[in-house]
């Protein structure tokens, strides 16, 4: 019963607010009871089409209000039951409907069945409400137990109504009393209806003045939005009008600008031809200035070539006179040499006799010094015969004496005998040339196979070798055919692989006696890392051993002669363009600052707060070169696992006084081990190792560079000493005033061929340089 109505109540909720209070069926049927009597979709249908979409909810509560008066209109049957059978009858025939022809009164009943059958529409809660609440109020026995005993109880009655005619009419009565409460109940709703209708009316009337204020609200708005639409038309062709008069505007720009372009054209290619045809003009002007200077130039030079070519074979004339001359020079020096060495021979010859004699003399004079003994005991045995004694004493006296003389006049000439040597010996060295290369090739090591060995020949190595023949490395021609390049080098002298130390000394302690004799002398080792540099010079059969223990052995042979000697060595490296004493605290080492200074009126050089070590004995020198060795920076690169990355510095200073001839001589022996002369690419240097190398290439650079401005020999020429500590370092033993030996060494390994190669050439460079005479450092004593 509750679901039927649901949908009833959300249909009436559609009905407008204000009319919907009116319409409220609880009111209304309160007042009539009696829903069904309104014309099917009259009302609810109007009350939809208003408004449709009134939410279903909302009608709950109107249902609620109905119930108080779905009571009232309950309550007064019930009221009406309490009395007589009859309405009972009547109650029953309200209730069920359907069943209303059993009785035959409630047929005639026309007008009391109208609210029973519309208490029976199922659309009406009034109804379902009613029903519901009869069934709930009326025990089901009050009515339908009356109903099915009605024809017993009537029948009973009917005897007994029979005898009460009265008790008849007052049912009567009351049954009138109750059709006329019906009417007026009836005419009650009928009222309420009516006010309803008017209700609804009133209701229609409102929205139909609204919907005509509407209609002309929506009028204006029409009459608005078309006159907007005509603003917007206006402005449409007003924008179109501008965009119009602006393209106009435009063109008549961009006629302006070609206009203004063309007459800029125009005027600048005027321009330009009056430009061109001005520079055709100077440039014919120029053109013909030229020609005629080039003319005159031309002729000025063919006079000049023909005066420089009468000049130049006259040059030639008097180069090939100089020549001759110095050809001439030359073989008369040759000769010179020849007759000096002869001269040489002769002394030593003379030497050796005068040696001879001294030792006869001293043998003599021994047998002299017997003979004096035995002449005294004579004398004594002859004391007797006095005049005879006398006279054989004397003489004794004069052998004596004669003796004598002869010794010293034998010690005197082997004096200047020792002057002249010193004097030929420079001689021959000079000629010998002051700068001198020598070429060493180490021997292969047991760590290195044979076919790691590149071919290097000796083509006079049966005499004093000089030339060294070595094969290039490969090189393929455009053609595809591959070549070796044939290299040939010519030094002072080349020493092949089994040459010893103790040989390639010979040749050097030429140089070594220089030193002693006073001259400034420098010899130096000059190669790739592990060419044997160290090996030549340190090692312990090198040339600073070596040197040393001869400079010890002639000065001790010098002393008969009058010669004292002083050796005072000093042992420094240049590393990174750094000076490091190898003798002083190895603490120090790249830590302590050491200064150069050179006295250039004396041609000396001091080195600040060195470790100078005196030379007492020779066995000294090796405990020197152990300190240095230790104290030297070693460092490894991909070249060679060990590996001299400075360069080492040996300094022999040697003072000679001679006590009877009063000369004085000063001279210094350096002794150079450079380091590596790889190049950068090979040595695959990287980091602090790139510094330490590029520092090496750029000290062997300026090595170079001083030894070639030496060799162009200009007086008083600038030659750059200062470019490297190390050729600043040995300015007073590079140049006119010394000697210089320079070592290059060679590997003889097949992968360090590109290497060598450069060596050699750099050697073949330094070889090709003539330095100045050397200029002795001695000084006579004032007598
Ligand atoms: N004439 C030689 N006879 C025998 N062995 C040699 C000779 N020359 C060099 N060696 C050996 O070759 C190796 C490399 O030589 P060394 O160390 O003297 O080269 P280096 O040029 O001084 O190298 P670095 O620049 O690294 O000092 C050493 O083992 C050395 O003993």
């Amino acid at each position: 019963m509750e679901d039927e109505n649901m949908p009833r109540a959300s249909t009436r909720s559609r009905i407008p607010q204000a009319g919907l209070r009116e319409l409220n069926p609880a009111t209304t049927n309160s007042r009539s009871g009696m829903s069904g009597i309104l014309p099917p979709g009259s009302i609810a249908n109007k009350a939809t089409s208003v408004s449709p979409t009134r939410p279903k909810t909302a009608n709950a509560p109107e249902a609620k209000r109905s119930a108080p008066v779905t009571r009232s209109v309950v309550g007064a049957p019930k009221a009406h039951t309490r009395g007589n059978s009859y309405a009972s009858t009547m109650s029953r025939t309200g209730s069920t409907a359907s069943r209303s022809t059993n009785g035959t009164f409630s047929n005639t009943m026309g007008y009391g069945s109208r609210p029973a059958s519309a208490m029976s529409r199922p659309q009406t809660s009034f109804g379902t409400r009613k029903l519901h609440g009869a069934s709930m109020q009326r025990p089901a026995t009050s009515l339908d137990h009356h109903a099915e005993d009605n024809a017993a109880s009537v029948l009973g009655k009917r005897k007994d109504a029979e005898w009460d005619q009265e008790l008849k009419e007052k049912n009567m009565e009351e049954i009138m009393a109750r059709v006329f409460s019906r009417v007026n109940q009836s005419g009650q709703e009928s009222q309420g209806l009516k006010e309803a209708v008017e209700v609804y009316k009133a209701r229609i009337n409102e929205l139909e003045i609204s919907r005509d204020g509407l209609s002309e609200i929506n009028m204006t708005l029409r009459v608005e939005m078309e006159s907007l639409k005509n603003q917007l038309s206006a402005a449409e062709n007003t924008l179109k009008e501008a965009m119009r008069d602006q393209e106009i505007a435009m063109d008549d720009l961009d006629r302006r600008q070609r206009i203004e372009m063309e007459s800029i054209r125009q005027a600048g290619k005027k321009e330009v031809e009056a430009l061109s045809t001005r520079h055709q003009d100077e440039i014919r002007n120029l053109k013909r200035k030229f020609e005629s200077e080039i003319a005159d130039e031309k002729a000025a030079r063919v006079r000049e070539l023909g005066q420089l070519t009468s000049q130049s074979a006259l040059d030639i004339q008097k180069s090939e006179i100089e020549l001759d001359n110095k050809t001439r020079e030359i073989n008369a020096a040759q000769s010179q040499i020849q007759a000096m060495k002869a001269e040489l021979d002769r002394e030593r010859k003379s030497t050796y006799d005068l040696r001879h004699n001294l030792d006869t003399v001293s043998s003599n004079s021994v047998t002299l010094e017997s003979t004096i003994r035995a002449l005294k005991a004579r004398i004594e045995f002859l004391e007797g015969g006095r005049e005879e004694q006398s006279q054989a004493f004397e003489h004794c006296n004069q052998q004596m004496m004669d003796a004598l003389a002869e010794t010293e006049a034998t010690k005197e000439k082997l004096r200047k005998e020792e002057t002249l040597r010193r004097k030929l010996h420079n001689q021959v060295q000079e000629l010998k040339g002051n700068i001198r290369v020598f070429c060493r090739v180490r021997p292969s090591l047991n760590s290195e196979p044979p076919s790691a060995i590149a071919p290097m020949q000796y083509p006079d190595e049966e005499g004093e070798a000089k030339e060294i023949n070595i094969l290039g490395p490969e090189e393929k021609s455009s053609l595809g055919s591959v070549s070796r390049k044939n290299n040939t080098f010519a030094f002072d002298r080349v020493f092949g692989p089994s040459t010893q130390n103790s040989e390639v000394f010979d040749e050097i302690s030429q140089l070594v006696q220089s030193a002693l004799d006073g001259y400034n002398v420098c010899i130096f080792c000059y190669g790739q890392t592990g060419s044997g540099k160290t090996h030549t010079m340190s090692s312990q059969d090198g040339m600073i051993p070596l040197a040393v223990h001869q400079i010890y052995e002639t000065a001790l042979s010098l002393e008969e002669k009058g010669w004292r000697y002083s050796m005072a060595g000093n042992f420094v490296e240049v590393y990174n363009e750094n000076l490091n004493d190898l003798l002083g605290n190895p603490d120090e080492l790249d830590k302590k600052k050491h200064e150069i200074r050179h006295d250039m009126q004396r041609g000396k050089t001091t080195i600040t707060d060195i470790t100078t070590v005196q030379l007492d004995s020779p066995e000294m020198v090796e405990s020197i070169l152990k300190n240095a060795a230790a104290n030297r920076s070693v460092a490894a690169t991909k070249a060679n696992e060990r590996s001299s990355r400075s360069h080492s510095v040996f300094i022999l200073k040697l003072i000679g006084e001679n006590h009877i001839t009063g000369e004085r001589s000063e001279g210094t022996l350096n002794l150079v081990d450079l380091a590596g002369s790889e190049r950068l690419s090979h040595s695959g240097a990287t980091g602090e190792r790139l510094k330490e190398t590029q520092n090496i290439n750029r000290s062997l650079s300026s090595l170079g560079d001083v030894i070639a401005a030496l060799g162009q020999g200009k007086d008083g020429g600038h030659i750059p000493y200062r470019n490297s500590k190390l050729t600043y370092l040995l300015q007073f033993s590079l140049g006119g005033n010394s000697k210089t030996l320079m070592f290059v060494m060679v590997s003889p390994l097949q992968a360090h061929l590109s290497e060598t190669l450069t060596s050699l050439k750099f050697a073949t460079k330094v070889h090709n340089t003539h330095i100045g005479t050397a200029k002795r450092q001695a000084r006579v004593r004032d007598s």
